[in-house]
């Protein structure tokens, strides 16, 4: 059952029960561009303490090191091997398959930069427009290359997602033996543009599966490969005393209990008590494991409770 994150828990020993913590970013230290009130102050009180602070993400749309900057236009305290983007994992994945071949990105910059810190080949990232004066056939027959050196795909978020760019990425899937990795499955984007629905990756693996038949290696929460990347790089962490913050039950929140880790809701992202009611009331098991340990309104909250905010 979740528990309100008050007083009386923080006094009974919450702060001394983990040493580590894993933060989400959308949606708890900042939405967009724009830090979440508190959040900064309770971030750099918890390093201040002691506490290993690792900053994780399903958005690829960033590198760690244009994280990094990030985190310190807005006043957060990190250094790039503590943050874990889901375009870092990318990199680390093919790493570890001994990739040799090129790859097909739709998806943004952020994945760009990390393939290339890791002398990964891939095609070019950016627009790739469908002609307005052409007629599609025409210009696909005429104008679409495949390259023959690509061995794998990657699909995270592409705000220039395009016909030409999905039929490169359907195409290359065609080849059972071309790799298809997808930074995560959120289907769409929280934002205060409460009248409009922004599809996220999630949407376009949707349609990409419609097309190719494809599933992909998901590497972002709640897969486990994020955390794994985690773990390989600082191997002494103990779950039981860890503890990871975050917005999104579907995410954040079953990631943090099937690794063993405890729970914190805040609620200044994408989930909402009403959630996590349904979830506890559900039979089903996955939405059980999605319920928190503890919830609070924001990161501020903590930060109150620390002392380190009025
Ligand atoms: O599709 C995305 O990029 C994600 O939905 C979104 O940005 C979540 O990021 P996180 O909350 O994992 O930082
Ligand atoms: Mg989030």
């Amino acid at each position: 059952m979740t528990k309100k994150l008050d007083a009386t828990v923080f006094h009974n020993g919450f702060l001394n029960s983990f040493d580590f913590v894993l933060t989400d970013c959308d949606g708890v230290l900042w939405n967009r561009n724009e830090a979440i009130p508190g959040a900064k102050e309770t971030i750099n009180a918890l390093q201040d303490m002691g506490k290993t602070v690792i900053f994780v993400t399903n958005n690829s749309s960033k590198s760690r090191y244009e994280y990094h900057r990030k985190c310190e236009v807005l006043g957060f305290k990190s250094s790039v091997d503590r943050i874990f983007p889901t375009s870092y994992c990318v990199a680390v994945y093919l790493k570890s398959i001994d990739f040799k071949k090129k790859v097909y990105v739709l998806g943004s910059s952020g994945i760009a930069g990390e393939l290339h810190s890791a002398g990964i080949p891939f095609l070019p990232v950016g627009p790739d427009p469908m002609p307005e004066t052409e007629y599609w056939y025409n210009w696909v027959a005429k104008e679409l290359k495949l390259d023959s050196e690509v061995g794998a795909v990657v699909v995270g978020f592409d705000q220039h997602v395009s016909y030409p760019k999905l039929v490169k990425t359907v195409s290359y899937l065609k080849d059972p033996n071309c790799v298809y990795i997808a930074t995560n499955i959120d289907e769409q984007f929280q934002t205060d543009l409460k009248h409009l629905v922004i599809p996220g990756t999630g949407a376009f693996i949707r349609a990409v599966e419609a097309v190719s038949g494809r599933t992909p290696i998901v590497l972002g929460k709640p897969a486990k490969f994020l955390y794994d990347c985690i773990k390989y790089q600082y191997p002494d962490l103990d779950p039981s005393k860890g503890i990871i913050i975050g917005d999104r039950l579907s995410t954040d929140i079953l990631l943090g209990r099937s690794t063993g880790l405890r729970t914190l809701l805040v609620l200044t992202g994408v989930s909402d008590l009403n959630e996590v009611e349904r979830c506890s009331n559900s039979n089903c098991e996955n939405k059980q494991m999605m319920v928190p340990d503890y919830y609070l309104p924001s990161l501020a909250d903590l930060g109150r409770l620390m002392g380190v905010i009025q």
